[in-house]
């Protein structure tokens, strides 16, 4: 079988310490993101004897599939009305925690199950360990809009001071636009260094159109960084 890449090990190795560092036996119920990097944080969950009782609480049809073919219990966020930790990936990360994230289509549902969860602890590889967001993850702020909209909300984008808003393509998997679990299209939007990601934030979440915004800011408690050398290293969120 052929070894694993380095940036596949820095995901493995620093999912593996963020479940075994923060997921304590009583809990009860945990949120799961999306992306490459969370699979490896329900790869060590399904590995744990002590979580019988835990349900699980996915982003997305990717988060669903992920949790049931490791064989854990799906929940449904109908019937629950808080969640005790979420493991989540991202795509840019900065020392206070602020992140980018839906580089992969998925935010609208993370935002949510982090917003619910009393901790939300990232999980990535140190390509994404950035000192200010907009220097490293250079597609852009992923937006995710209804698709009646999505025109409107590029002009609007474009009067907020993003250059070249782009509509998402499905190619080479699919014709036409990317579409979201929730059947929306996403515009990747290019503001360079965001120097005041709170205020950007707020900006184009008013826009009307708009479901929700890749940038997540003060939501991370902590982030497990998967490092090149094999090491992980530890951010945690100033109070
Ligand atoms: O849309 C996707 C999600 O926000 C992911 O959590 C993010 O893109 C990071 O994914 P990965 O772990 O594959 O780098």
């Amino acid at each position: 079988m052929a070894s694993k890449s380095l940036i596949e090990q820095a995901k493995q190795a620093c999912a593996y310490a963020a479940v075994d560092n923060e997921l304590k036996s009583d809990a009860k119920v945990v949120g799961i993101g999306s992306g490459t990097t969370v699979v490896y944080v329900v790869e060590r969950i399904s590995q744990r004897t002590d979580l019988k009782d835990t349900i699980y609480i996915p982003t997305g049809f990717q988060s669903k599939q992920l949790i049931l073919q490791y064989g854990l219990r799906v929940g449904n966020i109908d019937e629950i009305s808080s969640i005790d930790i979420t493991f989540d990936g991202a795509d840019e990360i900065e020392p206070s925690l602020n992140c980018i994230k839906g580089g992969g289509a998925c935010l609208f549902q993370e935002k949510l199950i982090a917003s619910m969860s009393k901790r939300f602890i990232l999980v990535a590889d140190d390509r994404k360990d950035s000192e200010i967001l907009g220097s490293r993850w250079k597609q852009g702020v992923p937006i995710e809009v209804s698709p009646y909209a999505y025109l409107k909300v590029i002009n609007d984008l474009i009067a907020l001071g993003c250059q070249n808003p782009l509509l998402r393509m499905g190619a080479p998997a699919k014709a036409g636009p990317a579409v979201t679990d929730n059947g929306f299209f996403i515009i990747d939007a290019d503001f360079g260094i965001i120097k005041d990601v709170v205020k950007l934030e707020a900006q184009i979440k008013a826009l009307v159109g708009v479901l929700d915004v890749g940038l997540f800011p003060g939501m991370a408690e902590k982030a497990y960084l998967g490092m090149s050398d094999g090491t992980t290293k530890t951010l945690l969120r100033a109070i």
